[in-house]
Order: structure tokens, then C-alpha cells, then sequence
């Protein structure tokens, strides 16, 4: 039977029993941010399960088209090792939603596989959940399993995700008990039965799960029961077919045959000759066309975050597989139209978007055999110094060549050893912090470059005018030329351009030659020696080779150097005034200013910000020239130069003099420190236990923060009638008057208040001894309310009073109840009934309470209501 025929009696024999057929949905969930891919039939029925999502059939069938290569259920690393396992499966399955539950779900899946499918019974395990007794007694009793092949499992209670045989999702939805189905295929293989220490081996085969859905599980880890019990099943359609075909292997299957074929033959000829046709790696390779094709159906594409990095993992690793059979060339890429040949009937999207897949897969492929020559000679030399790769080298070889670490790893788990994973995660989070630190991410990132080193002149020129393109990137991949109105990446073999780094931003400015023009906005570091020049062609065209007239913005430029300078002498001046325990610990240069990080345990204080500002700008008029030069580390030390702890310096280093401070250094600089003109710290703070961080402007920048205070000061002198001189004392003079203002103000409110409150006396009511009184206090805040009620309290005696006070659409309620009556009405209870006629609630002491409403229309009849409320409680 082959897979399509399989497929179909699936599906019929479920329709059959009442079950609605429904589309596969597509492999990347489109409302549901818990998961990476679709991993299940399930998933689009997650919210039906959950009860928040009606259908208009209680049952349904599917083949659906799965992905498993990241989050919970992960089998990348299976994929080339056992014989059951894609990263793309089709998963049958039958569904319930709160209809049949165990005892139909365990009839209808013994029936089809004995009867429709044929299986001999004697072959079949099962597992139930080490509790469920149920599911144990249905197999046992109802269908007639044998005891001995079936098998309880799962008695780790206390595990976060208890057992094998319970099933989720994921971390959080859907979950439940399960039994498993198991094939045997007999004693050639290696493995042993479910539950055994040898389960994990190839011969007992699960080929499908039955999950009793009974739960939603929370990310605060709890089990809640879904609205009704359900069922949920899946069965691997290449296992199934496996068994039913009588071969051994998913790989062997019909729908593989012309994969692998295909997959040989193009892998021959990029330049494997003629490879092993039982290469384990070709498994691979087939294996991942499937799951990177459907992936690129449902709109994903390579990158370096989320879907599009799984993606590019798995294209990846399977181009690393086709080099390691011999192919040099792209190979991956054609595989495509074999895929569609195969599963395109089934799946009509995959033929419909096939020349999309294969291009954007050709790209990525052209993009990974640029580096991955250099990749494996870097891996094998680390390989043959013997042992596991070291961290270091797993992460040069992400960072620099396009090597995902698991990629890496699969290559040394072919050779006996591992990868250095936590070494290298810890390198990856440094280069994470620092981009955040640099607080972009770099455009330049994951671009691969081999070619001449850009040479840096832009110490002493601003403008080159030979620079040679050597390489040209365009959407992160690299072209041959860029046409006007593209936002493109440009390296130079020379160029003036300052790439950030060492805290300072990278220049922008123009290139041109004849009618072409780049507005280059930013220059960033491809690799050390190698400077991108970011920025948009405006007009003509760029092809490798052509020579440009590189122009730095000088003004940019210039203002930017002032601020470097300037951080260069407020470094020295720290420590001067707070201490030499002061200690960089990040900077940020740019046009704008300088924002300077350092360990310190206390906010400065203004006094010491003052002497750092006079010291600095007392350097500044000495017009001291500034100097750099080049020499060797050790040489660099003995001058007594500031160096970074923990930086790694080369061995040759710039020092940078400049006033009294003398720093290793290699960003642009001042002639002389007279070129800053002026130096103000803007602000202070705290970023973190121990760190401080001070942000200063110099120059033109420093005039216009000074000029726009004096601005601030000047109409603050005007709205107050005075000059900027005596402001400070008009301040003063206006507060005083303030403070007694709202002094008189008070005596006049609750003047206002009680005389109110005598007139509201005569309103009071007696019910049946208590005078009972609810009125209006216009005008009254919670305050006056509350004073009023006391002032009431004492004059009625034996009372209940309500006063409410409406401003705008809020109000105020207050209840008050005199001592000798709490016995029979409670103030918060009384407070409660009236703020919920009017769209509130409240409560408060026995004798006291205060509510808020919002329904201002309501208050009179609430009011209304008071004394019938008292006369039932009296
Ligand atoms: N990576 C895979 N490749 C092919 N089929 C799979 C894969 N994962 C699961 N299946 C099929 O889907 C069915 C239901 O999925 P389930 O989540 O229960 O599998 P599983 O317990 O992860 O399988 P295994 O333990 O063998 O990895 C399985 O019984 C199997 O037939
Ligand atoms: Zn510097």
C-alpha cells in the first residue's frame, strides 16, 4: 500500500465513523505564539479542545503536516541516527471534542489497524498510563490484548513533564493521559520493548498515540479539566507505511525512494561523484528538503531569529551533508522539484509555490558554500588536535562562517566528541549584550566576506579618492552590484570612514563616481579589518570593482571627535575627583554627545560635577595638540597609558595623548583639545548596582543645551514679572503666598461644610427611633464628607446618615452610623447598598465608610432608597 492509498483509508475509515475530513492546516500556527511550528494534528484544534471554539461536527480526521525542529518536541538531533524520525512528518489523526472518549477511541484504532490495515495482532504493544486503569481494562478485557504486551508507564509524579505516556503540546494547553501503540518489527533490529531499558532502539516502533485530552495546563504549571474530556490521536503516516510496506526503515518507504534518488544525483553532481547511495547523510538531506520546503511554502525564510533560524539551520545542516558526501557547488536547491513531484498532488501549495521555495533556498545555499569550505578546515583542525571542540571555536565558527552550533555538533557526534555548548552560549550572550549595549543590532551581522582587509585612512583624510568595491551586500546577501534605490552594505579596500567601534559611531557620508551616488548613513565592522559602508544608492549603479570618491560628512565627523576627545578628559578628570578606583566600563560616542559608564558606588555629587566640568574645560583652554602613536603593548604600558581591564589588546596598540590624559585608543581625535570649545555634563545616574552613567556635549552642542536652559530660565522670569536675576527670591515670594492661600482656603471649605450641614438636619427622617438622613453635599471632598458626618453624628445622636458629593461623573458616598445603632445597621454594609445603585461598591468600618461610584443620574433615587433600607433592619 502506498503512502497516498494509506492517507486515504485513514481518513475514509474515520468518515466512516462520523468524522468530519478537514484540510491540514499549515505547518507555521497562525495565531498561536506558544509554538514555533505545528507539531500535531491537534494544534488547529487547540481552542476547540479548550472550549473557547465551536464546530459545527464533534468529530474530525486529518492528515496533517508537521514540523518537529524546535520548542518542545524537538527530533532535529534524531534525524540520520534512528529510523523513525523526520523534522517533517504527516501525522493521521482522529479527534474527539467532549463526544467518545477511551473505550470507541481504543475500538476504532485496534479495528483499523487489524482489520482495514491488516496487522497481525501479535505484533502490536500497547502502553497505558501507570494510573489509568481504565484504558489498561479496555485493552485487557475489551479488545483482548494480552497482558504481557501491555505495558504501564510513567511513575515520575513529581516531573515537570511527568512521563512518556502523558501527552502536551507544550509547556502550556492541551494535555492528558495516553496509550501508545507499538509495532514490532521482529528480531533483526536492535531494541526492546516500551518500558525497557533498550526502548529507545529501532525495533519496537511507536506508530501511534491515542491522548485522553483532560486537561489545560497553565504556565503557572497547573492542570485545570477542560470543559469535556476529549480525545486526540496521532499516528506517524511514515511509520504506518514502514510497517505496511514490510520494510524497516521510514527511508525505505515509497515516498522516499525517489527523494533519495534525487538527492544522489545532485549531490554527484555538485562534485560527489559517485556517492555511497546508503550515506546516512542523504537520509538527512531528503529529510530536510521536506521540512524546509513546506516551511518556505508557509512564508518563512532563512534568518537569524525564531522560525527563520530554524530554518536555516536545518538547510544548513543538510548542505553540510551534501560537502560531506563531495558536493561543492549548490545541490540543495533542486531538490525541490523532485519534493513536488512526489508530495504536490497531496499537497497542491507546495507545486503552486515551488519556484519560490527553490529560489529562496538557492540564496541561502549560495550564501553557505561561501564560507563553508573555510568552516570545515577550521572544525578539522580543531578535530585533529584531538578531544571536544573547544567553545571558542564553535562560536568563531557561528559568528564568522555561518555555522549554527547544533551544526557543529552533529559533525563532532559523527566523530565520537562534543561541543563545548555552555562555553559557547556564554560567548554568544557576551556578543548579545554587547549589540544591546551598542543599542542597535548590526546590520552588518552574519554577513560572510573573504577578501582584502579594508585599509583605514581616515585618521588623517577625510576624503578617498581611489577606494575599490570588493564586495557588496543587498538585503543580507551578497550581489554583484546594487542599483539605484537599494539599501545596500559596500566594502572598500580603502576608505576614510570611521567603523564603529570602541564606543564610537561609525561615519556616514557619500561615495560617488561619475552618476552614481551612495549616502552612506553608518559605517560598521563586517569583520575586524573589514568596514560596510551602510547606506541607500540614490542615483546610477554599484558593481564590484568600481572606484569611488569616498567623503566623510566632516561635520559629523567633527562633532564627533570633540565628543570622543572630551570622554578622553572627563575619564581623567573622574578619577581625578572621585577616586582611581573609577573604571570605564562602556562608552557611546556620537554626534550628539558622550555617555560614559563607569564603577562607582555613589550619585555624584553636584559640587563634584562642577570640579569635573572646570577641570575638563580647563584642558580645553591650555590647547594642549593632541598625539597618537602606534606601538607594541608592552612598550604601551611602560608610558603609563589607561588600558580597559579585561579588554584584549593586539600585539601593537594606538596611544592616545591628549591634554594630561594618555589612553590606549583607536578612535579619531582633536588636533589640539582647544578644538572641543566647551564641555557640560547633562545628566547623572545610576544603570546598574555600582554603575554610574554621565552624559556630557561639547561644543556647538554644549552652547545650544546652555542657551535653550537660559531660554527656559528667561520665560520663567517673564510669566512671573521678574527678571532671571531675581527670580529665586519671586519664587520664594509666590510659594508663601501659596502655602497661606490654601490655609485660608481650607477654614472657608469646612466653614461652607458645616454650615451646610446644620441646614441638612432638618431633612432627617425617624424610622422607628432612628433618624435617618440622606442627602446632597454639593461641592465636598472626601475630607469635608467625612468631617460633616462627625459633625452630624454628634448633633442627631441616634442616627444613620448618607451623604453624597458628585464632581463631574464621579461619586463620593459616606456612611456614618452613631454608636448606639451599629448594633442594628452597619455603616459598611449601608455605604455597599447605595454605591451599587449608582456604579460602585464600598464597605468600611461599623460606624464609618466611604464608597465611589460613577453614575452621578442614579444618586437621588439611591438616596431615596436609605430609610426603607434602615426601617427593615430596626
Ligand atoms: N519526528 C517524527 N517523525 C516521524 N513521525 C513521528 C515523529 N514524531 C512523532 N511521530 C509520529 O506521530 C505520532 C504521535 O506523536 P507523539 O508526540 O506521540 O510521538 P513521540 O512520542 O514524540 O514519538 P517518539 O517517542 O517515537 O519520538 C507518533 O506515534 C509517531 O507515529
Ligand atoms: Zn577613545
Amino acid at each position: 500500500m502506498k503512502a497516498a492509498e494509506i492517507r486515504q483509508t485513514f481518513l475514509k475509515f474515520f468518515e466512516s465513523k462520523g468524522h468530519q475530513i478537514v484540510a491540514s492546516s499549515p505547518v507555521v500556527p497562525g495565531d498561536d505564539p506558544t509554538l514555533l511550528f505545528t507539531n500535531a494534528g491537534m494544534n488547529q484544534f487547540k481552542d476547540v479542545f479548550l472550549g473557547f471554539d465551536k464546530r459545527s461536527y464533534s468529530r474530525a480526521t486529518t492528515s496533517q503536516k508537521c514540523i518537529r525542529a524546535g520548542g518542545k518536541h524537538n527530533d532535529l538531533d534524531n534525524v540520520g541516527y534512528t529510523a523513525r524520525h523526520h523534522t517533517f512528518f504527516e501525522m493521521l489523526g482522529n479527534f474527539s471534542f467532549g463526544d467518545y472518549f477511551k473505550k470507541d477511541a481504543i475500538a476504532y484504532a485496534w479495528e483499523l489497524l487489524t482489520v482495514n490495515f491488516g496487522l497481525p495482532a501479535d505484533k502490536l504493544w500497547v502502553t497505558v498510563y501507570s494510573e489509568d486503569d481504565e484504558a489498561y481494562e479496555i485493552w485487557n478485557k475489551t479488545v483482548g490484548v494480552p497482558a504481557e504486551r501491555i505495558v504501564r508507564i510513567g511513575d515520575n509524579k513529581g516531573a515537570r513533564y511527568m512521563s512518556d505516556n502523558f501527552w502536551m503540546m507544550g509547556d502550556t494547553g492541551p494535555c492528558g493521559p495516553c496509550t501508545e501503540i507499538f509495532y514490532d518489527h521482529g528480531p533483526d533490529v536492535a531494541g526492546g520493548p516500551p518500558g525497557s531499558a533498550e526502548q529507545d532502539g529501532d525495533r519496537y516502533i511507536e506508530i501511534w498515540n491515542n491522548v485522553f485530552m483532560q486537561f489545560n495546563r497553565t504556565e503557572d504549571g497547573v492542570m485545570h479539566p477542560l470543559p469535556k474530556p476529549s480525545v486526540d490521536t496521532g499516528m506517524g503516516l511514515e511509520r504506518l507505511a514502514a510497517v505496511l510496506q514490510h520494510v524497516h526503515s521510514n527511508y525505505e518507504i515509497d515516498t522516499f525512494v525517489n527523494l533519495l534518488a534525487a538527492a544522489k544525483s545532485a549531490v554527484d553532481a555538485a562534485g560527489g561523484g559517485d556517492c555511497d547511495k546508503d550515506s546516512p547523510s542523504l537520509k538527512v538531506i531528503a529529510d530536510h528538503i521536506r521540512a524546509c520546503s513546506f516551511t518556505v511554502v508557509d512564508g518563512v525564510i532563512p534568518g537569524n531569529a525564531g522560525r527563520g533560524y530554524v530554518l536555516r539551520r536545518i538547510a544548513r545542516r543538510a548542505i553540510r551533508h551534501g560537502y560531506k558526501l563531495g558536493a561543492r557547488t549548490p545541490f540543495f536547491h533542486k531538490l525541490v522539484a523532485a519534493l513536488s513531484a512526489e508530495m504536490g498532488e497531496a499537497y497542491p501549495e507546495l507545486r503552486q509555490a515551488q519556484a519560490r521555495v527553490t529560489e529562496v533556498l538557492r540564496v541561502e545555499e549560495e550564501r553557505f558554500f561561501q564560507t563553508i569550505a573555510t568552516g570545515m578546515e577550521i572544525l578539522e583542525a580543531a578535530l585533529a588536535k584531538g578531544g571536544n571542540v573547544d567553545g571558542d571555536t564553535a562560536f568563531k565558527l557561528h559568528d564568522t562562517y555561518g555555522f549554527p552550533v547544533d551544526l557543529t555538533a552533529d559533525v563532532c557526534r559523527e566523530r565520537g566528541v562534543t561541543v563545548d555548548e555552555a562555553r559557547f552560549n556564554e560567548l554568544l550572550e557576551e556578543q548579545k549584550n554587547r549589540a544591546r549595549a551598542a543599542g542597535k543590532f548590526k546590520m552588518a551581522q552574519g554577513l560572510a566576506y573573504s577578501g582584502v582587509a579594508t585599509e583605514f585612512h581616515g585618521y588623517e583624510h577625510l576624503v578617498c579618492e581611489t577606494s575599490k568595491v570588493t564586495a557588496i551586500y543587498v538585503d543580507g546577501a551578497q550581489v554583484d552590484a546594487a542599483q539605484a534605490g537599494d539599501d545596500a552594505v559596500i566594502v572598500l579596500d580603502h576608505t576614510p570612514f570611521y567603523a564603529e567601534s570602541g564606543g564610537q559611531a561609525g561615519d556616514s557620508g557619500e561615495l560617488r563616481n561619475g552618476t552614481t551616488r551612495v549616502v552612506v548613513a553608518d559605517t560598521l565592522k563586517i569583520q575586524a579589518d573589514v568596514f560596510g559602508h551602510h547606506g541607500q544608492v540614490v542615483e546610477g549603479s554599484v558593481k564590484v570593482g568600481d572606484i569611488f570618491t569616498a567623503r566623510v560628512d566632516a561635520e559629523r565627523r567633527a562633532k564627533t571627535v570633540r565628543n570622543h576627545s572630551a570622554t578622553h578628559l572627563m575619564h581623567k578628570a573622574l578619577r581625578e575627583v572621585l577616586g582611581a578606583h573609577v573604571q570605564q566600563k562602556g562608552s557611546l560616542v556620537n554626534a550628539e554627545r558622550t555617555r560614559f559608564d563607569f564603577a562607582h558606588n555613589a550619585p555624584m555629587t553636584a559640587e563634584q560635577i562642577k570640579e569635573i566640568e572646570a577641570i575638563v574645560n580647563a584642558e580645553i583652554l591650555a590647547n594642549a595638540a593632541a598625539t597618537a602613536k602606534v606601538m607594541a603593548l608592552d612598550d604601551a604600558q611602560k608610558t603609563g597609558a589607561m588600558m580597559l581591564f579585561g579588554e584584549k589588546y593586539g600585539d601593537n596598540v594606538r596611544v592616545l595623548s591628549i591634554g594630561s590624559s594618555k589612553e590606549l585608543c583607536g578612535g579619531t581625535h582633536v588636533k589640539a583639545t582647544g578644538d572641543i570649545g566647551l564641555f557640560k555634563i547633562v545628566a547623572e545616574g545610576g544603570v546598574a548596582a555600582g554603575i554610574r552613567r554621565v552624559e556630557a556635549v561639547t561644543g556647538e552642542n554644549a552652547l545650544a543645551y546652555l542657551q535653550s536652559l537660559e531660554a527656559t530660565v528667561q520665560a520663567a522670569a517673564q510669566t512671573l514679572k521678574t527678571s532671571p536675576a531675581d527670580l529665586e527670591g519671586r519664587l520664594h515670594a509666590v510659594l508663601d503666598q501659596i502655602k497661606s492661600l490654601e490655609k485660608e482656603l481650607t477654614a472657608a471649605k469646612s466653614k461652607l461644610a458645616s454650615a451646610q450641614g446644620d441646614e441638612l438636619m432638618a431633612q432627617a427622617v425617624d424610622v422607628k427611633g432612628i433618624k435617618v438622613l440622606a442627602a446632597r453635599l454639593e461641592g465636598a471632598d472626601a475630607k469635608t464628607l467625612r468631617e460633616t458626618m462627625d459633625k452630624l453624628k454628634d448633633k442627631l445622636k441616634t442616627a444613620a446618615i448618607v451623604l453624597a458629593a458628585v464632581d463631574g461623573d464621579k461619586v463620593q458616598i459616606a456612611a456614618g452610623v452613631t454608636a448606639d445603632s451599629v448594633g442594628k445597621v452597619k455603616a459598611g454594609e449601608l455605604v455597599n447598598f447605595v454605591a451599587q445603585q449608582v456604579g460602585g461598591k464600598g464597605g468600611g468600618k461599623p460606624d464609618m465608610a466611604m464608597a465611589g461610584g460613577t453614575q452621578p443620574a442614579g444618586v437621588a433615587a439611591a438616596l431615596a432608597s436609605v430609610a426603607g433600607w434602615v426601617g427593615e433592619r430596626v
